[in-house]
């Protein structure tokens, strides 16, 4: 124990555990108590000195607890030097596909292989230009050449896009790849002949390919902010594996009758790859992989793994002791498995653990394909440099694995998802469809941007009642959720839509963007009897969608879909002015030309409540500054027109403004408002 210095000074126990100091607290109290005898003098010493020991045992207690050695830390592997590319030190050995043995060689010996030049660099051109564009598409106001939007991007969720499986053409397509195809051949463990085959994949050892998403790292050097979060994980549930707990994963479905038994297809992509249980093979049954599409050196960020971890997975299992002893992170060091659907998981690594010290970057080339073992550890380091990382996810496995029943209904919505895209020689081992499969009732080819929209119809008017407002609300929000992402305004930011809504009692209410109907119908059921919306879209298809589902849910009686901009709508949008309600949510860039129009035509007046979406500028979590918005909401929170209120939603938040020109009575300021202007 660590000396103390005398009877009245403060005891120095920096050094000492938090039951040390608790023992000389404790004797210091006993002393205190059995003072009686003593002079006053005395007494105070002894009184001070527990008062230090009761502060030092505060903050002894407040100290992280100590790293104890674990179990586990035995089995991990011995750190590992990689192999270096000759030319190139900066990446590690890779290998061309026609090197298939000796690659074959490298992923057994340390669970992962580099194969270059898989895709040309026409191929990582267009896959990146795809990436953009689905950027583009659901992010208002982003350029991929204008550098001053890149702040709209977020990166939450890994820059992982918010579906769980893309199916845009030139990702169809490099799935497709005969140089992919061969690298996953080369390294996943055959199965030979099976007995009573019954698959649309042609053999038991044609190669699946799992339906998967890609990535984008921003430039983040000059901004933390920017930088993904790093991991050290497994993308499955190592008991369920180990075959110690149960899998569900042949009872998987893929949603395959038109999502009629409510699980979506791209959830179940997904479990597929967590919920596998071994074979006894020991180099594992799934092959993940990252297909590179931009030189990606080590400090612009990407994957990471703890090479030869998969030869220790099973001391290293064995020594976690129970599934349930490792189901949450108590401490700060702790480890521990999150359930996922049909018995799979993902086991996450501390930031602590000293797992990190073995885990390696792998720098890739453009083009290249890197591969690892299911069971090898792997994760991410964030961007520090100028340069983007963008990457597709495609991992494997072998057709044999699957039942008839998974494999008849995979293949069924994988044909419904690729619908219209064009299939290669190799799509019958892939995707277990080809050209003839598809001939039969055969969906028609869909235009770009429209798909996802009519998708989002079918599934919401096949699944909800007639008359369910409510659960068609839900409905979609669901289907962005776990299927393909929408662009309504959402449930987060719909709240506070309808709270503004029911507290302005409108008349008369206008919607510019209605898109699905969403937000129509989120305002209607909060209108006031006799009240109408009358809402403004400009694009054809989604206004016929926006009718439908605004007529499933029992709302067509107070919601006036007119097709068209405010521009080509004048005339009759001047016959029903004023509006007293006006949701701005259809192209951020336009709102400050589009709010001062309607003012200078009198439809926004004294006491009209203006909700505008997508504001707050920066577009991440963590940037809550409403000075960060927009020339339109620099207008409507300063230029004295307006009381102005901000909502934060996930990733940006939504402005409710109200008009307070003069010449309109106050009585129609709504009344929270009428407090903030004073
Ligand atoms: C973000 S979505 C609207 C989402 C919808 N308010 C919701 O939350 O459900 C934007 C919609 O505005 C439409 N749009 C774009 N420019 C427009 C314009 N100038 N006038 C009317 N609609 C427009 C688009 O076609 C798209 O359907």
């Amino acid at each position: 124990m660590a000396a103390d210095t005398g009877d009245s000074g403060a005891p120095d126990t920096e050094n000492l555990s938090v039951s040390e100091v608790e023992e000389l607290y404790n004797a210091a109290l006993a002393d205190v108590q059995a003072s009686a005898s003593l002079t006053a003098e005395q007494r105070k010493q002894r009184g001070q000195r527990l008062a230090a020991l009761s502060k030092a045992l505060r903050a002894a207690k407040r100290k992280p607890p100590e790293k104890t050695k674990r179990p586990e830390w035995q089995s991990y592997p011995e750190p590992t030097a990689l192999p270096k590319c000759s030319d190139d030190p900066r990446y590690v050995r890779s290998f061309s596909i026609d090197d298939a043995q000796r690659a074959k060689e490298f992923f057994e010996r340390y669970g992962f292989v580099v194969f270059n030049d898989v895709l040309e660099p026409g191929e990582c051109e267009a896959t990146v230009s795809e990436i953009w564009t689905s950027l583009e598409e659901r992010t208002p106001g982003l350029r991929r050449d204008g550098p001053e939007t890149w702040s709209l991007l977020s990166s939450e969720r890994y820059g992982l896009p918010e579906e769980q499986a893309v199916f845009t053409p030139q990702m169809v397509a490099n799935r497709q790849n005969p140089r992919v195809y061969a690298a996953l051949d080369a390294v996943l463990p055959r199965i030979g002949h099976l007995e009573d085959f019954d698959s649309p994949h042609p053999e038991p050892d044609s190669v699946v390919v799992t339906q998967d998403r890609w990535c984008i790292y921003r430039p983040a050097a000059d901004d933390e902010t920017w930088r993904t979060a790093e991991n050290l994980h497994l993308d499955v549930n190592p008991w369920t594996y180990a075959g110690l707990k149960a899998t569900e994963i042949e009872s998987l479905r893929y949603g395959s009758e038109d999502f009629s038994d409510h699980r979506f297809p791209l959830q179940d992509f997904r479990a597929e790859l967590t919920a596998v249980q071994g074979r006894g093979c020991p180099t594992g049954e799934h092959v993940q992989g990252v297909l590179n599409l931009l030189d990606n050196l080590e400090e612009d960020g990407g994957t990471r793994v703890v090479p030869g971890f998969h030869r220790s997975f099973m001391p290293w299992l064995e020594s976690l002791g129970a599934m349930e002893d490792n189901l949450s992170q108590c401490g700060q060091h702790d480890n521990w498995v999150l359930r996922r659907a049909a018995g799979g998981g993902s086991f996450k690594f501390s930031n602590l653990d000293p797992l990190h010290g073995l885990s390696r970057r792998i720098p890739l080339r453009a083009g290249s394909f890197l591969l690892w073992n299911q069971l090898v550890v792997h994760g991410s380091c964030a961007n520090r440099s100028h340069n983007f990382r963008m990457a597709q996810f495609i991992t494997g496995f072998r057709a044999g694995e699957m039942t008839p029943g998974r494999a008849w209904a995979r293949a069924a919505a994988v044909q419904r998802l690729c619908s219209g895209l064009p299939l290669s020689p190799l799509a019958p081992h892939v995707f277990g469809i080809s050209e003839q499969s598809c001939e039969a009732p055969r969906p028609q080819p869909v235009t770009r941007g429209t798909s996802r929209e009519r998708m989002a119809c079918d599934h919401v008017l096949g699944t909800v009642p007639q008359g369910d407002a409510e659960g068609l609300l839900k409905a979609f929000e669901d289907f962005h959720l776990h299927c393909r992402p929408l662009i309504h305004v959402g449930g987060q930011k719909g709240e506070h839509l309808d709270a503004a809504v029911r507290e302005r009692k409108p008349k008369r209410a206008l919607e510019l963007g209605t898109y699905l109907g969403y937000s129509a119908v989120r305002i209607a059921r909060c209108l006031p009897d006799g009240a109408t919306l009358y809402t403004v879209e400009e694009d054809a298809q989604n206004a016929t969608l926006a009718e439908a589902s605004i007529a499933h849910a029992g709302l067509s009686a107070k919601i006036v879909v007119l097709l068209g901009t405010v521009e080509t709508l004048k005339p009759k949008l001047l016959e029903l002015a004023p509006f007293d309600f006006v949701f701005l949510d259809h192209q951020k860039a336009l709102y400050l030309e589009e709010i001062q129009r309607l003012e200078a035509w009198r439809l926004v007046r004294h006491g009209t409540t203006v909700v505008a979406d997508n504001i707050g500028g920066c577009n991440r979590a963590d940037c809550r500054r409403v000075t960060c918005g927009c020339a339109y909401a620099r207008y409507v929170r300063s230029s004295g027109s307006y009381c102005s209120r901000f909502f934060w939603g996930s990733r940006d938040g939504i402005e409710v403004s109200s008009a307070i020109k003069p010449e309109i009575p106050d009585h129609c300021v709504a009344p929270c408002l009428r407090r903030l202007s004073t």
